[in-house]
């Protein structure tokens, strides 16, 4: 019997037909994301990490269908921003289910979070002195958690290995001492946290192992200060190449387990990619067949600014033909690139294609994670629109932007009317971004 909940959804495992449908009717570049598939990679968390407070970290797709799935499931929000904890909030989260990561936290975002109903429920995650010291500008009294630098990065590519950054968190020799210096200002101090990077495959989870001991380690040393959880961050990687293995996430999780040693607080961890990289799929067409000496170059119509990770991190994304077993050339080995004037403008290089013609639509793998979230309108492209899937059903989740949405902030000198407009400086100085 087949298996009810894979550790993996492969490209090659989505079923063509209704793709094809929901591009005709929607049209493409589009984003498929089956949100079934995002509650099974929940469910297969939760029974790897039974005890665990299990967080989703919003930035990864903060589709309102996906969303309020999680908060459905029980999930916890991590969120990065006000934006993303505003998103939560509308997409049902409590505001005891939500910790606010404030990475150099703007002010308004600060403002924003600490004038929210149930703020005093909310965690804020604190990475800075600073940032202590400006949440209690804002009279916060509500669970505070310090984020730890815990001096051991990793990740799938250098720019996604946080732990290690001196951007991130409080170096792990000053954390026990910052967080005896908050409990003493009167803050009560819930957690500790601290997150390695994205991206962390199961052939090597030795990174993963310090960190975790090494929270271990500070959780205990400040055991006197009754800590609730010791959080350790996400980053669980998901086979990008169909030659991959899925990570063994029992594995993992008893790899946390031990490394974390005897305490009292709660395990935490905060996944974002695991939960939606593989409900995914970015539908695109091909718009041009040009063979080259080189290569065939296909293009299509997503680019770098529909799906940003192979640009920025040489990441590798499955591609397949969508199209029907037609009568077909030989296979065809190409390059996939985007409508974007960049030579980085590239989805996927070397890969074979049955004989591609212009018309045909392709699937690109993975594309839940960090795709649509990543999307930009560089070379006044419009973002593409959102579909959700859930069972039989589809629904339009985000609207394509139009090229009126590219202009629509635009104004002229001379056209203000002398009233303010958002991004102008309001009567006390901030910058009004609600
Ligand atoms: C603080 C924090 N938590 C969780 C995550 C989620 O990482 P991933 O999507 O790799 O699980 C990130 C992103 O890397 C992060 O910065
Ligand atoms: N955006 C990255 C991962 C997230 C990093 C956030 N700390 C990626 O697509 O792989």
């Amino acid at each position: 019997m087949a298996d009810e909940n894979p550790a993996v959804r492969r490209l090659s495992d989505w079923e063509p037909e209704p793709l094809r449908d929901i591009a005709d009717e929607y049209g493409t570049p589009l984003y498929v994301q089956d949100v079934g598939r995002v509650r099974e990679n929940a469910v297969r968390l939760r029974e790897a990490f039974p005890d665990a407070d299990i967080a989703y970290a919003v930035k990864a797709n903060t589709t309102h269908a996906v969303l309020s799935a999680l908060e459905r499931a029980g999930i916890a929000a991590e969120c990065a921003s006000a934006g993303e904890v505003q998103r939560s909030l509308d997409a049902g989260f409590p505001p005891e289910r939500i910790r606010y990561t404030a990475v150099n936290p703007p002010d308004v975002d600060l403002d924003h979070v600490c004038a929210l109903d149930g703020v005093d429920e909310l965690t804020i995650t604190v990475g800075a002195r600073d940032t202590l010291d400006r949440v209690a500008e804002r009279g916060f009294d509500g669970p505070l958690c310090v984020r730890v630098n815990p001096g051991v990065g990793a990740g799938h590519h250098a720019k996604v290995s946080t732990g290690a950054e001196p951007k991130f968190g409080v170096p792990y020799d000053r954390a026990a001492d910052l967080c005896r210096k908050a409990a003493d200002r009167g803050f009560d101090l819930v957690g500790v946290h601290a997150h390695a990077g994205s991206g962390i495959s199961g052939e090597d989870l030795s990174a993963h192992r310090e960190l975790v001991a090494r929270m271990g380690e500070l959780t205990r040393e400040i055991a006197d200060l009754d800590p609730e959880f010791v959080a350790v961050g996400g980053g669980f990687g998901v086979p990008y190449r169909e030659s991959e293995e899925p990570l063994d996430l029992t594995r993992v999780a008893a790899a946390t387990r031990e490394a974390i040693g005897e305490t009292d607080a709660r395990l935490a961890i905060e996944p974002g990619r695991y939960f939606v990289a593989d409900a995914g799929v970015l539908l695109t067409t091909v718009n041009t067949v040009k063979p080259t000496p080189e290569t065939t170059v296909v293009g299509i119509d997503a680019g770098m600014t529909t799906l940003l990770r192979p640009a920025m991190y040489d990441a590798y994304h499955a591609v397949r033909s969508l199209e029907p077993d037609l009568p077909r050339k030989d296979p065809v080995s190409c390059e996939l690139s985007g409508p974007v004037c960049e030579t980085a403008d590239v989805l996927g290089r070397d890969r074979t294609l049955p004989d591609p013609t212009r018309g045909d639509l392709l699937a690109i793998g993975n594309a839940g994670a960090y795709g649509y979230e990543m999307a930009s309108t560089y070379n006044s492209r419009p973002r593409p629109a959102v579909v959700s899937l859930d069972g039989t059903l589809v629904s339009l989740s985000v609207e394509r932007e139009r090229l009126s949405n590219l202009t629509a902030l635009e104004r002229s000198a001379g056209d203000s009317d002398g009233s303010a407009v958002d991004g102008e400086r309001d009567a006390d100085g901030g910058t009004n971004q609600w």
